[in-house]
């Protein structure tokens, strides 16, 4: 049965995709008055149970925010996360050291992933010029018609019409499948070595069991762990690590070895018993990276979120740049007068390089992360880079302010961070010089009496030697 754009003069369009950038789509689109479709495979999530193999919280912040609040939905949302002012960076010691993010208002918010879903698909609902489709999964579509076919599970097939179909299938889009048959697009795809395991640490005495406005970060290199808190005051430990050594740990014993060896202070925080019991509730989880371009088909589909990019979440940045994409095509649908024979291309033009940079940013942190970074190296970057901001606030802006605090443009986060990287090292390459050539010239001017050097050098000596144990 075709259903034809027949209810409103405002064109139809189509979101395919009720997930966290769909529905938040369904938003925008519905708030211009357009007439909203949105088509989601899964059952309605707000009588569902459980989304079984999602992440369980996510990090919000800056970018985000400002979505949400252009739909009216900061504020709650806001309420009901947990602020996180710094990171807790947990040693293998069990020495926790906390790092705060920046000046007071700067904070990253826990919020749970399925309430958050719920919420916006609850927000689209209450516009009358929008409509919820679920047990709709996109077959295929046809970029000349505009023409969709949805398959329920009873089997049965549909074919439904669009102005716009706007791509928010996710990381493994069936909309991006069309792009992939024409010529001129380009598209990556990176599944990294490592997977993440999802971990519960319950409340001692009906209490936190850590501190929870920290995002807790245990970083081993090769292993690392995060907790972000709930509110129901659980905290969730997300265990990245590469598949192999994942594979290596098959009983419950060996799961408490490990953490023995790399994350001590966590056994009697999640409990010997939950943390056996959870560690076999799922495999690990695999993380993909994609990259492609363009977003658009013509004047008659574009990818967002996941389906356009998505990133390793090393950066906590990948349900924030989707986000961030409902602004920017809002912006240039204003610009052109919701034009989309030159929206969509504009919108290419304008998102893809920022969507890519952070991508790469987020693969950068995760291989950085992996190779370098334990808790003593973790500590002294972010306090390097906080005395620097502190020294030269308007020179010196950690990336990771800017990527999570601000609206600047990730591909010119990117090209700040490379200059200021350029500042730094040429002002320590100057005060190097600096040291080397003054310490020369007063060595020159005052030649020290060699003699008195030996003695002490020769006392020193002496004090080592009866160090030596027999
Ligand atoms: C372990 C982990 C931790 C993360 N942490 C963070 C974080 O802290 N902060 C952050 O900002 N981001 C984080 N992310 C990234 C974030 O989860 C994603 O970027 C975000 O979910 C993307 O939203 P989306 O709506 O584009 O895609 P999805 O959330 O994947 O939604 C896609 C929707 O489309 C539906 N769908 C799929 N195929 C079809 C079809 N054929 N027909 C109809 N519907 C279909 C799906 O059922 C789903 O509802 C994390 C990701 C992972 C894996
Ligand atoms: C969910 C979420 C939200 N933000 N971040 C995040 C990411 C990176 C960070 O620093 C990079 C760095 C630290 C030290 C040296 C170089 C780079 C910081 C920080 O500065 O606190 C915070 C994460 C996150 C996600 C996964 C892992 Cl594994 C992780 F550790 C944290």
């Amino acid at each position: 049965m075709e259903q034809m754009n027949s209810r409103s003069n405002k064109k139809k369009v189509a979101v395919v995709g009720g997930g966290l950038v769909g529905a938040l789509n369904a938003c925008f689109f519905a708030k211009r008055g357009f007439d909203v479709e949105v088509f989601e495979t899964r059952e309605d999530i707000r009588q569902a149970k459980i989304v079984k193999g999602r992440s369980i919280n996510l990090a919000l912040s800056h970018r985000g925010r400002q979505a949400l609040k252009h739909v009216g939905m900061e504020e709650k949302i806001v309420s009901q996360g947990i602020p996180m002012q710094a990171r807790m960076i947990h040693s293998q010691d069990g020495k926790q050291s906390p790092i705060p993010y920046g000046k007071k208002g700067q904070y990253i918010l826990s919020v749970d992933r399925a309430n958050l879903n719920k919420q916006l698909l609850t927000a689209a609902e209450t516009y009358p010029n929008t409509k919820l489709n679920f047990d709709y999964k996109l077959q295929d579509w046809s970029a000349e018609t505009g023409q969709m076919t949805f398959v329920r599970s009873d089997g049965l097939e549909e074919q439904i019409k669009a102005d716009l179909i706007v791509g928010c299938d996710g990381a493994f889009s069936a909309i991006r499948k069309q792009f992939l048959r024409r010529s001129r697009f380009n598209y990556s795809q990176t599944y990294i070595p490592h997977g993440y395991m999802e971990l519960t640490m319950p409340p001692i005495n009906g209490e936190f069991a850590m501190k929870p406005n920290y995002l807790h970060i245990w970083p081993r290199n090769t292993f690392m762990m995060i907790a972000l808190p709930n509110l129901d005051k659980t905290f969730t430990c997300t265990l990245f690590m590469p598949f192999e050594e994942f594979e290596k740990i098959t009983t419950g014993n060996e799961v408490i070895e490990f953490f023995q060896k790399y994350f001590s202070d966590a056994i009697p925080l999640i409990g010997v018993d939950t943390l056996k019991r959870d560690y076999f509730r799922l495999p690990a989880q695999a993380m993909v990276s994609v990259k492609c371009t363009p977003y658009h088909i013509g004047d008659k589909c574009v990818l967002m979120g996941d389906a356009a990019h998505a990133v390793v979440p090393f950066y906590g940045q990948g349900m924030n740049a989707g986000f961030e994409d409902c602004i920017v095509f809002e912006e240039v649908m204003e610009q052109f007068n919701e034009d989309f024979s030159a929206v969509l291309p504009e919108y290419t033009r304008v998102r893809v390089p920022d969507d890519h940079a952070v991508a790469d940013l987020a693969m950068y942190n995760y291989v950085e992360m992996r190779a370098h970074v334990n808790s003593r190296w973790f500590l002294f970057r972010k306090r390097v880079d906080n005395l620097l901001h502190f020294l030269m606030p308007r020179t010196i802006i950690p990336l990771y302010t800017m990527v999570t605090f601000t609206r600047t443009r990730y591909h010119e986060c990117v090209e700040r961070w490379q200059w200021q990287n350029k500042v730094i090292n040429y002002g320590l390459l100057v005060s190097a010089t600096g040291l080397v050539l003054g310490g020369s010239y007063l060595l020159i001017k005052n030649p020290p009496d060699i003699n008195k050097l030996i003695i002490p050098a020769e006392k020193m000596w002496n004090r080592l030697m009866a160090l030596r144990t027999p």
